[in-house]
């Protein structure tokens, strides 16, 4: 398998697996990683997950788990037994739940996946966290939710890169993972708390989720040359 030499994370939200092959097949598996979420993991199942690592690539299984606490390590053992790169669970899950996690996963022997605390979603800002009953700015409870992560013996965060700089400071040993990416003048879809792949660096995110600006891109390939390129520069 080639050793990805960026930071880039692909997001391959798409309805089928012969929709997501044939996008990776335009990606080289040394400049990303790439990322399988809810709709193409519930459409297509862990043969897209085999099916994507045969082709070389690191994959981040992005099923956001949040159960009760057995419930969640079990599903968490599962993701670790397809041979994923990283996995993750909702940090409102709560600490007791993240712990289960953390302690399956030390359980297991060999290479474990990186297990990951969504804290707030990138799509959500202030009035969205007032809607559920948290009066609090996003970095605020991404922070408080850090703490908790942090505790559990997690081993990052998946956040946007807006808070990268207060967790590096608040949380050094957690790594950043950080979607919300929009290279300059794309559009913003339904995401909120956005920065460009370069400011996201600069300010400490370590690995950068990247969907639609590549994925819809007319040529994906060169999408994904030019974020490497606007990250190099
Ligand atoms: O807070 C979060 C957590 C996960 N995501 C996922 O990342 C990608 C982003 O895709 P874009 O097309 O670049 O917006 C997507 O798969 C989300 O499920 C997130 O956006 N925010």
């Amino acid at each position: 398998m080639p050793v990805c030499q960026t930071p880039i994370i692909v997001a391959l939200d798409f309805p089928s697996r012969d929709a997501a092959l044939a996008l990776a097949d335009q990606l080289d598996p040394a400049l990303c990683r790439v990322k399988v979420g809810k709709e193409l993991f519930t459409r297509s199942g862990p043969q897209v997950v085999e099916a994507l690592q045969a082709k070389g690539f690191e994959l981040f299984l992005d099923l956001k788990f949040h159960d009760i606490p057995n419930t969640t390590a079990m599903a968490v053992k599962a993701a670790a037994e397809l041979g994923v790169w990283m996995v993750n669970v909702h940090c409102s899950g709560g600490l007791r739940m993240m712990a289960a996690c953390r302690n399956e996963l030390d359980k297991l022997a060999g290479a474990k996946p990186l297990l990951i605390g969504v804290t707030v979603l990138t799509s959500m800002e202030q009035q969205d966290l007032a809607g559920i009953g948290l009066d609090v700015p996003p970095q605020e409870q991404v922070l408080r939710l850090a703490g908790l992560a942090a505790e559990a013996g997690l081993d990052g965060l998946v956040c946007s890169a807006q808070e990268a700089r207060a967790l590096k400071v608040a949380q050094p040993r957690l790594q950043l993972v950080t979607p919300g990416i929009r290279p300059a003048g794309s559009s913003a879809d339904d995401q909120k708390r956005i920065l460009t792949p370069r400011q996201a660096l600069e300010a400490g995110s370590d690995y950068l989720v990247i969907g639609r600006p590549i994925s819809q891109a007319a040529d994906p390939a060169q999408a994904l040359a030019a974020v490497v390129a606007e990250l190099q520069g």
